[in-house]
């Protein structure tokens, strides 16, 4: 079998206008999101003549299963126990696929050939990477089956120094090395009974099955970094809920879901771009979880009372708060001061927008920004469809409400007329992000809150 690369099917190709299936298959497969997440793609695709189903179907089956599928055929995705026994049905694989030899998705070309893809490994780097990790110097592993060595091959991308695999047993350990040898990546084993130890490193990426990790919740440091957890249902898991209490970010199962099937959407459709958002409402609704999105964002210049405010509106609203800002100083452990002296605006910016992305993914609250977070054309893009309001003052009420400020390094010289000066700049990228303008002059903080609750329409389910 040769290895190949996954070309997705064209739009414009002779098949089209037929209909067309896809499936994914496993044993069991009842419980697979797979179907959900599909389908919410056609229908946001507008692909109305597809069609995606599940079938249960065991090692001995596939065989028969496969030979038996028409050229109206798609895709198919794959799950436990198929993901290796496929690979013999193959015409080829991609190079992900074969490099942990797990096949996830099968695409059908215009001839007749099914090729063999792995979208779990740079679904779990999109997941990644859409919390704002791209790199990182260490990281742990917790489990040492299958999902751990697409782990492992997920961090040969992102992890540029090492991971230590908390594993039980010396079988698991020395495969889990062996993994770590093949697939390039620096690794070191250790005992399950150590695995709290594990937790302080920057990135954690828990693999194993639900309430394995149960006891280590307590265990979780004061200051986490980010935490992997592939489970989803029933979410969040002890240890996921005791990191976001905590402050630290978590990538859940269902993120990791949601991105290996965006990337499996389109290769089988040939569509440049599947809607994750939409795959992502319908998975959570599907788990009986909210969206994870902000329920309100604040944005406005320095000083107008986007921290006092977002935190009374929190307390009324009964949800979370956050404040961009604030993450970034325990993140780097610096002060926002500290941050423009070392690095320069260009260098807080960077930070802040990775802090705007991973907020605006994994908060739930009130989300307050940094005054100059929406200098950035991403974060504006990032913020499209929430609840933005944009809190305005005049220059006077500016300068009483900040004056000189060490805290604001941008104001630290003549304050007024930089204030000034920075609004023109700024006045029309707040316009453009935000649905709502609230004026805060000669208000209290309790009474802009009030004027935030009523200017912005909260469907019924908007706090469930
Ligand atoms: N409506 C208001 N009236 C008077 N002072 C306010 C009001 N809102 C905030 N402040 C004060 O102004 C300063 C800046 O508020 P802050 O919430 O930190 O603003 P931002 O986060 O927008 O920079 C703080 O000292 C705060 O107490
Ligand atoms: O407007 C800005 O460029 C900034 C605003 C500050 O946040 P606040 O708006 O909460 O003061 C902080 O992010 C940094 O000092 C830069
Ligand atoms: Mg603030």
């Amino acid at each position: 079998m040769s290895q190949r690369a996954v070309v997705p099917r064209q739009p414009g190709d002779p098949m089209s206008g037929q209909v067309r299936r896809a499936a994914v298959l496993g044993s069991p497969v009842a419980h697979s999101l797979s179907p959900v997440l599909h389908r919410a793609a056609y229908a946001e695709l507008g692909l109305t003549d597809w069609s995606y189903d599940r079938f249960d179907v065991d090692e001995t089956g596939l065989p028969g299963f496969i030979e038996s599928l028409g050229p109206q055929w798609a895709g198919l995705s794959l799950t436990m126990p198929l993901k290796r026994a496929v690979i013999p049905l193959l015409d080829g694989i991609s190079a992900t696929a074969r490099s942990v030899e797990a096949v996830n998705t099968v695409v059908f070309t215009e001839d007749g050939e099914r090729l063999g893809d792995n979208t779990d490994i740079p679904g779990m780097v999109a997941a990644l990477h859409e919390h704002g990790v791209e790199q990182v110097d260490s990281a742990t592993i917790l489990g040492g089956g299958a999902t751990a060595s697409s782990a492992l091959a997920a961090l040969a991308g992102i992890c540029t120094g090492e991971v230590v695999a908390y594993v039980r047993g010396a079988r698991r350990a020395e495969q889990m090395r062996e993994w770590g040898e093949r697939l390039g990546v620096d690794v070191r084993t250790a005992d399950w009974a150590d695995a709290a130890r594990g937790l302080r490193a920057p990135l954690v990426v828990s693999t194993t099955p639900a309430g394995v990790t149960d006891a280590l919740a307590p265990q979780v440091p004061q200051v986490p970094g980010t935490l992997f957890d592939v489970l989803y249902d029933p979410w969040p898991t002890a240890l996921a809920a005791r990191w976001s209490a905590l402050g630290g970010p978590v990538v859940s199962g269902l993120d990791l879901l949601v991105h290996q099937a965006v990337l499996q959407v389109e290769r089988m459709t040939g569509r440049v771009r599947a809607p994750l958002d939409a795959m992502r409402r319908a998975g959570r609704t599907t788990l009986g979880l909210g969206a994870t999105r902000p329920k309100a964002v604040l944005v406005g210049p320095m000083g107008v009372g986007k921290s006092t405010v977002g935190q009374l509106l929190a307390e009324r609203l009964g949800v979370g708060y956050r404040d961009t800002d604030d993450d970034i100083v325990r993140e780097q452990g610096r002060t926002i001061a500290e941050i423009f002296v070392d690095e320069g605006e260009p260098g807080f910016r960077a930070i802040e927008k990775r802090a705007v992305r991973r907020a605006v993914a994994g908060h739930d609250g009130v989300l307050a920004l940094g005054g100059g977070a929406i200098l950035d054309a991403d974060t504006r893009a990032a913020l499209a469809g929430l609840r933005v309001v944009h809190l305005s003052m005049g220059v006077e009420e500016a300068v009483r409400r900040v004056g000189l400020n060490a805290a604001r390094p941008l104001l630290s010289v003549n304050a007024p007329a930089r204030w000034q000066e920075l609004m023109e700049a700024r006045r029309h990228l707040y316009a453009e992000v935000a649905r709502v303008v609230v004026a805060t002059d000669g208000r209290s903080p309790e009474e802009v809150t009030q004027a935030v609750l009523d200017a912005l329409e909260w469907p019924k389910d908007a706090l469930e």
